[in-house]
């Protein structure tokens, strides 16, 4: 294994495996640190942790136990893979990860970037975009678990560590690969570790990923991977052949706990032509619906039904109010994680997700290890192979276009979207 990736939520995760796959490595997501060697043939590995808004404490330890297993399988640069909207707490998790990672790699400079062009996220002047608007006024700002209020990468950073932040600012990394190694030997001297980089096309990230060729800790969301294939490829580190991938034949099921923009458009567009059944967050605290009704209902219905939690902000906001935010969620995730499981057990073979904590949840209630990375549906979207028998999306709450149910449902079965 070349690269050793740990990525704070499952979505992003298969974001990161996607964007490594296009560039022709072979990647493997891990459901968690394993406890066995990965198998000879993987270049990327990725472990995939549910650690984006657990304590910070708990996110640093499981962060250094994947470190320490991805060091034992022989990775020469490691990867911390968190949201292109940045989504963390001005308390939260990806400072003390970021610092704890570098502290236990001897890392001096270590790039911040979540750019991720090709899904709108950009970074300039140290300022996180959404298409034209900036972070905080993107639809961010109302997220369930990490509301995005500061669109200013530095300042919110700044709130989560020991140390200072420092910036390479777009202007220098449009002049290449060895000006913007020069700004980051410059930040260093100045004191910075943690660097927010600029990135606006994917040009400048691969720039970035060029500059960072000999940084053993880059973090980023999975734009920052961009460049970094191609660094091992031309050391002759890269094999040639990629993996096969087959589509898999069988039911196939949609469930939906992101609460985005993106994601409530996308279920009322399916909704408007499928089976779709809507469960309130009142439903799932007073037990008044169980997972294996919900099950029963979807094997009833023909095609690919939809069951989703998905609501609008103030819907969101009330029962979060009246239950507690963590409470609502953790309840929520349960009732998924079970739902997963009985769909399987009863022979569903594709199974759709939407949402990171969600499809953590998902995949933590099917028991799942080790995860290998398909073409794409959507930027940032690709399928998974569980098994011989499960084929998966993990859609992060923000990606794919309107029809993106539809899209991944045909694209799972092998055919054309
Ligand atoms: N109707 C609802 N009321 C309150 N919380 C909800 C509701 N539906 C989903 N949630 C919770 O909101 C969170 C959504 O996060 P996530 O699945 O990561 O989506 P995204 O990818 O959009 O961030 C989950 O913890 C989920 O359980
Ligand atoms: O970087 C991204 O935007 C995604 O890869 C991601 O991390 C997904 O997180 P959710 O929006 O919580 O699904």
């Amino acid at each position: 294994m070349l690269l050793g990736c740990i990525g704070d939520d499952f979505t992003g995760s298969s974001d990161l495996g996607n964007t490594l796959t296009k560039a022709g490595m072979r990647v493997t997501q891990y459901v968690g640190v394993p406890d066995a060697p990965a198998a000879d043939d993987v270049e990327a590995g990725i472990v995939a942790l549910k650690s984006r808004s657990i304590p910070v404490a708990d996110a640093v330890a499981q962060s250094l136990a994947a470190l320490a297993w991805l060091r034992d399988q022989g990775c020469r640069q490691f990867l911390f893979k968190y949201c292109s909207t940045f989504d963390s707490l001005p308390t939260g998790n990806i400072g003390p990860v970021a610092e704890a990672l570098a502290d236990a790699l001897d890392a001096r400079q270590v790039l911040v970037c979540p750019a991720f062009p090709a899904t709108g996220r950009s970074v300039y002047q140290g300022h996180l975009f959404v298409a034209d608007r900036l972070l905080s006024e993107s639809g961010m700002q109302t997220h369930p678990l990490t509301p995005m209020t500061d669109p200013d990468i530095r300042r919110w950073l700044g709130h989560q560590i020991t140390g200072t932040v420092g910036h390479i600012p777009a202007q220098v990394v449009m002049q290449g690969a060895d000006i913007t190694r020069i700004r980051m030997l410059a930040e260093d001297a100045a004191g910075h570790r943690l660097l927010v980089a600029d990135a606006i096309t994917d040009d400048d990230l691969v720039t970035l990923g060029r500059a960072a060729a000999d940084l053993p800790l880059i973090t980023g969301g999975s734009g920052i991977a961009m460049g970094l294939p191609e660094n091992f490829r031309a050391s002759g580190l890269l094999s040639a052949t990629p993996s096969g991938w087959t589509g898999q034949a069988g039911p196939a099921v949609i469930l939906s706990g992101s609460c985005s923009d993106a994601t409530r458009a996308q279920v009322a567009r399916y909704a408007d032509h499928n089976a779709a059944r809507e469960v309130t967050a009142d439903q799932v605290m007073s037990g008044a619906i169980t997972a294996q009704a919900l099950a029963d209902w979807a094997l009833g219905q023909g095609g690919a039904p939809l069951i989703y939690t998905s609501a609008d902000p103030a819907v969101v906001a009330d029962a979060q109010a009246r239950c507690g935010r963590e409470v609502v969620a953790t309840r929520i995730e349960a009732l998924f994680a079970d739902l997963a499981r009985a769909l399987v057990d009863a022979g569903v073979t594709r199974l759709i997700s939407a949402g990171g904590e969600t499809s953590g949840a998902v995949v933590g209630g099917l028991g799942l290890s080790a995860l290998q990375i398909g073409p794409e549906i959507a930027p940032g979207v690709p399928m998974i192979r569980a098994s011989d028998r499960l084929v998966l999306a993990l859609k992060s709450g923000n990606f794919g276009g309107p029809d993106f149910f539809a899209r991944a449902v045909a694209m799972m079965e092998g055919a054309d979207a």
